[in-house]
């Protein structure tokens, strides 16, 4: 995906502005950031399921080379399944009439065209795949009657059945508790590796990021602060806001407080004082390392082959904008 970006229908101001994502076969790409920095809407738009009030102003993807989708306007080309997503309330993504087996089942016979029995039996296997004990059993089934960290695997087993390519985890275990948590980090692993899908990981806690992650992008506020491995972000953040998120999560460092702001271990705040309509560095109100150069919008600069961030930090500052101040 390139220079994505996303507006409100009839404003001005960009949700999300210039975001790159690549993905290659068998990885897992993070995309951190708080409450309303804009992870949902970008994978919404390779979806072709952004809201009614928002538009694609921007940008181009593609998969396995072929074109996803082409804005402005964005129309989205895409097979059924080539990109399936998973939700925070797995529960509310399954229908609560429906018995679990049959969902899959169906997914299987309407998308793929198998035959109802071997739909049944694929239906059983992918259940059992997910470590779902008692798979005969749970298919008959409805989701009430399953706990919260069941329905997310069922909703994996789900997801599986159509064989996607990309698989949008969008916080996949927000709200289980720490040891399922755990278990359907482990199961995503596993199963990029037997599958070569790809993973984007969407997610507001970088602990989680650096559990799963093999690159990640840092978003703040519709803006990309910085990309890149995830070992090399955690070792050699050049961001100001990546390195403001890193030290909330040392133990022994309280964590930096800055306008009203707390960090907690890593779990980034929802953000409200960004003010959409200037045209500099998003972050820039909230820096501690703020100078005239971020009344300009910074792009991205190279800091190794696959690291990237945006901030005039340690940076020539661009003739144009030292004329201005
Ligand atoms: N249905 C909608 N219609 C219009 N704008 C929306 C809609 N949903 C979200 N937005 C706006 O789009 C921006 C990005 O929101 P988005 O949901 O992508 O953030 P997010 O990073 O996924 O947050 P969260 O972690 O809370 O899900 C926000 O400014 C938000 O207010």
């Amino acid at each position: 995906m390139s220079g994505l970006s996303l507006g409100l229908k009839h404003h001005d101001e960009l949700l999300v502005r210039d975001l790159n994502l690549t993905l290659e076969r068998g990885e897992i790409v993070g995309l951190v950031g708080e409450s309303g920095s804009g992870k949902t809407m970008g994978s919404l738009a390779l979806l072709g399921l952004l809201p009614p009030a928002v538009e694609v102003r921007a940008g181009e993807a593609t998969l396995d080379g072929a074109p996803l989708l082409a804005g402005p306007g964005g129309a989205v080309h895409r097979r059924t399944g080539d990109i399936t997503m998973i939700f925070q309330n797995a529960r509310a993504a399954l229908n609560p009439t429906l018995r679990i087996g049959f969902q899959i089942r169906r997914v299987l016979t309407a998308v793929r065209g198998m035959p109802r029995r071997e739909a049944e039996a694929e239906a059983l296997r992918l259940l059992g795949r997910v470590g779902i004990p008692g798979a005969a059993r749970v298919a008959q089934a409805y989701p009430h009657q399953l706990s919260g960290g069941m329905c997310q695997r069922a909703v994996i087993a789900m997801a599986l059945a159509f064989q996607p390519r990309v698989l949008i985890a969008d916080e996949p275990t927000t709200g289980l508790d720490v040891t399922v948590q755990a278990q359907i980090f482990d199961l995503l692993r596993d199963l990029v590796a037997e599958t070569g899908s790809s993973v984007l990981f969407i997610t507001h806690d970088l602990a989680a990021v650096a559990e799963m992650c093999d690159r990640v992008s840092v978003l703040f506020a519709g803006q990309v602060m910085e990309t890149a491995e995830t070992v090399e972000l955690f070792e050699r953040p050049r961001h100001p806001y990546s390195e403001f998120l890193l030290a909330s999560l040392a133990p022994e460092a309280p964590a930096p407080v800055e306008q009203g702001q707390t960090a907690d271990a890593g779990v980034v705040a929802e953000e409200k004082g960004v003010d959409f309509s200037l045209p500099g560095c998003r972050f820039a109100h909230r820096c501690p390392h703020v100078f005239d150069a971020c009344k300009e919008f910074p792009p991205m600069f190279p800091a190794g082959e696959r690291h990237h961030y945006s901030c005039f930090l340690g940076r020539e500052i661009p003739v144009v904008i030292a004329a201005r101040s």
